[in-house]
């Protein structure tokens, strides 16, 4: 840096003064990349004293520029969310800006700021450098880079008491999509100027972004240093399933010292001299796998494998390999719920031999068919989407539209598009032929409100209106549209509870509610073992016989299942991917490391010759494990002993499959539990099985 040019006011001062009087940008006086965008602002007209001029977009076509940013601000969402908690609370601002710099989104505090600016840092307002001279949304888009400007290194007097953090966001193909910044004041003590938070944050965005876009591939992520790995920090490539690279992400790029065309298109063994078999193999028995590339090692882990394709089969597995993509060449991308080897479960499919879902879904069928709306209530990934949809497909609407919503996805200033839509012409730069909301996609057939408990509180009130009148209005429209559908609504929080919270209406609660279907914790199902069993079969690609080891089925029967049945799926996937051509059982062999170290420390302390009994019917052991049932039954005497701790963690799903074991019969069902008749009782009222 140029000693004089230490970035300190007086600096500054030196180059305002210089420029004002001779009307020439010092560079001796300034950083480089100030000194650069002075200069820029010159050329485009730009004073010193220049006003901050209105330059905002009309609300339309703020509303149409939005819409063309979806997937960005969508991808910013928890991002801006975790860091405007803090800095809002200390006086800060949280800025999303596109790659011309027009503010998409303003999170924080704008106390402090005088009126001028409170207006231009507005939503919709443009901030590219030929109007507002240098400042850090502008300048990072010109730079690609990002960029602080402090105080008076602002071009425009007006804004010299900011202090301003940008960094750009970009593509998988690097091109200059958004801009993420962090604004306070010049003297704020308690929010110095921060661009390695605004730079984490933007990887965070680019990497969700690579992610969602790239759900058909398999994604590594690598980096030189371990501790790198999985951190906003790390390299990602998206492979397709045969080996191609299909895209890598800038820090790749950078790692690699490789530009983005030398690696996009070529396989990995040519890049990296690995097979992707090979490489999926080290990765599942060391938990990482190497990649060597010109610059030295890199390790490197599974992030993500497509939920609908076959996974990477070990190398001597070529035919099945082919078949499936076969099988899978004209899959629709995304529908997760319609895998060729997993299909939709039918209803009773869905409830297995749980009491409580067997009741579940016989209340939902009756809701819908008299048109009456179904609440699903359950912990993330115990299948509140796929009841929705099984009831769905055995109600009368079953070939109508199926539109799902997800509340709590999508942005706050997004939603009441996405569900009420607007027509043509509604605003200045609406979108041409208008959008067709959700709620009027779902005409005819069933929507589906994920997340509800998410919906903000105005958007309820809107709600209950359309669901009281059965009509729409989408904005714009002269007329409103009659609306035929069935509600089908899901959320993983206690919906009753926001209520009392003053989070969720009451009056739509009771709207909605007019069945409510309770999905009990995969840990607490009466009917793990068989239901293990029937999955195991779904997700076996091309009807082989899979069976359990004996020992992994007690450690899994145990095991709280935190991600419920979304987990057990990717467990059971991975183990099945991990088995050699001639392995007909799934042992603990073929278990990812992270698994294993998360099953042995939840399900430590298992001490098999406790008295406490955890009931497993045998003839799922039978059926699950491929014994005979003479050793089976062996097998159930063994995982009828378990700890206390193992009682707790499963505890209502156990005391549920003694008593069905031993059909209601309470001394028989207390006694292999090795609990009192009084304590059974008790427990009984407590998990209000008393009626069941
Ligand atoms: N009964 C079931 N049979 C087969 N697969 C199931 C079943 N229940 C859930 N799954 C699988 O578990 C995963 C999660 O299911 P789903 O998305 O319906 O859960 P959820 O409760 O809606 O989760 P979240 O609250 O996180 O949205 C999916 O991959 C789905 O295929």
């Amino acid at each position: 840096m140029n000693p004089i040019a230490d970035n300190s006011d007086r600096s500054i001062d030196l180059a305002r003064q210089h420029l004002l009087r001779d009307g020439q940008v010092s560079r001796q006086f300034l950083r480089s990349e100030i000194a650069h965008s002075w200069q820029r602002s010159v050329d485009a007209g730009l004073s010193c004293a220049s006003p901050l001029e209105p330059e905002n977009l009309s609300q339309s076509s703020l509303n149409d520029l939005k819409e063309q940013h979806r997937p960005l601000i969508e991808a910013a969402h928890p991002e801006i969310k975790q860091l405007a908690e803090y800095f809002s609370s200390v006086g800060g601002l949280v800025m999303l800006a596109d790659a011309d710099a027009t503010i998409l989104s303003v999170t924080g505090d704008k106390r402090h700021l005088d009126s001028q600016t409170r207006y231009a840092l507005a939503e919709g307002a443009s901030w590219c450098e030929e109007i507002r001279g240098t400042n850090a949304l502008g300048t990072a888009v010109i730079d690609r880079s990002a960029v602080m400007i402090n105080g008076n290194e602002h071009f425009l007097d007006s804004v010299g008491y900011l202090s301003c953090c940008s960094a750009p966001v970009t593509n998988a193909e690097g091109e200059v999509i958004g801009v993420l910044d962090l604004t306070s004041l010049v003297d704020n003590q308690k929010l110095p100027p921060n661009l390695s938070l605004v730079r984490q944050g933007v990887r965070a965005i680019e990497n969700r972004m690579f992610s969602s876009r790239f759900r058909q591939q398999v994604i590594l992520s690598v980096h030189s240093r371990p501790e790198y790995l999985r951190s906003s920090w790390q390299g990602m490539i998206a492979l397709d399933l045969d080996g191609i690279i299909r895209a890598a992400n800038d820090q790749l790029c950078q790692l690699l010292q490789r530009n983005r065309k030398e690696l996009t298109g070529r396989s990995l063994e040519r890049i990296f001299g690995i097979r992707p078999e090979q490489l999926l193999n080290d990765i599942r028995r060391k938990g990482r796998g190497v990649l060597r590339g010109l610059s030295g090692d890199f390790c490197c882990e599974l992030l993500h494998f497509p939920d609908n394709q076959p996974l990477i089969l070990p190398e001597n597995r070529p035919a099945r390999e082919t078949k499936h993509r076969k099988a899978d060449a004209g899959h629709k991308q995304s529908d997760e719920l319609h895998s060729p080897n997993k299909a939709l479960p039918e209803l009773s499919e869905f409830a297995g031999q749980e009491p409580s879902l067997i009741k579940g879904v016989r209340m939902g069928s009756r809701a819908l068919a008299h048109e009456l709306p179904v609440l699903i209530q359950g912990e993330t990934g115990t299948g509140k989407e796929v009841i929705a949809r099984a009831l769905r497909n055995d109600s009368r609407r079953r070939h109508q539209p199926f539109v799902a919503v997800n509340c709590a996805a999508i942005p706050e200033g997004l939603i009441e598009s996405e569900l009420f839509g607007y027509q043509e012409g509604a605003f200045t730069g609406s979108r041409k032929g208008g959008m067709t909301g959700r709620l009027q996609q779902a005409n005819g057939g069933t929507l589906f409100l994920d997340e509800i408990g998410d919906m903000p509180l105005a958007l309820q009130a809107r709600l209950l209106r359309v669901l009281q009148e059965r009509t729409i209005a989408p904005l714009g429209a002269g007329q409103e549209i009659a609306l035929d559908i069935a509600v089908i609504c899901a959320s993983h929080r206690d919906l009753k509870q926001r209520v009392a919270e003053g989070l969720f209406r009451e009056d739509l609660y009771y709207r909605l509610n007019g069945v409510c279907i309770r999905l009990p914790a995969f840990r607490n199902r009466a009917d793990k073992a068989s239901f293990i069993r029937g999955f195991l079969r779904q997700l076996t690609p091309d009807g082989q016989d899979i069976s359990l080891d004996p020992e992994l089925l007690h450690q899994l029967l145990i095991y709280p299942w935190p991600g419920n049945i979304r987990q057990l799926e990717t467990t059971l996937r991975v183990a099945i991917a991990f088995m050699e051509p001639d392995e007909s059982t799934i042992t603990t062999e073929h278990l990812s490391d992270d698994f294993l170290d998360e099953l042995s420390s939840r399900t430590a302390g298992t001490d098999k010759s406790s008295s406490e009994t955890a009931v497993v019917q045998y003839a799922d052991i039978t059926q699950t494990t491929g014994l005979s049932s003479k050793a089976a039954e062996k097998e159930y005497e063994r995982a009828s002993r378990y700890h206390q701790s193992d009682l707790k963690a499963g505890e209502e799903g156990v005391i549920r499959q003694a008593l069905m074991h031993h059909e209601g019969n309470i001394s028989a069902s207390a006694r292999s539990l090795g609990i009192s008749r009084a304590t059974l009782y008790r427990k009984m009222r407590q998990y209000d099985l008393m009626r069941s």
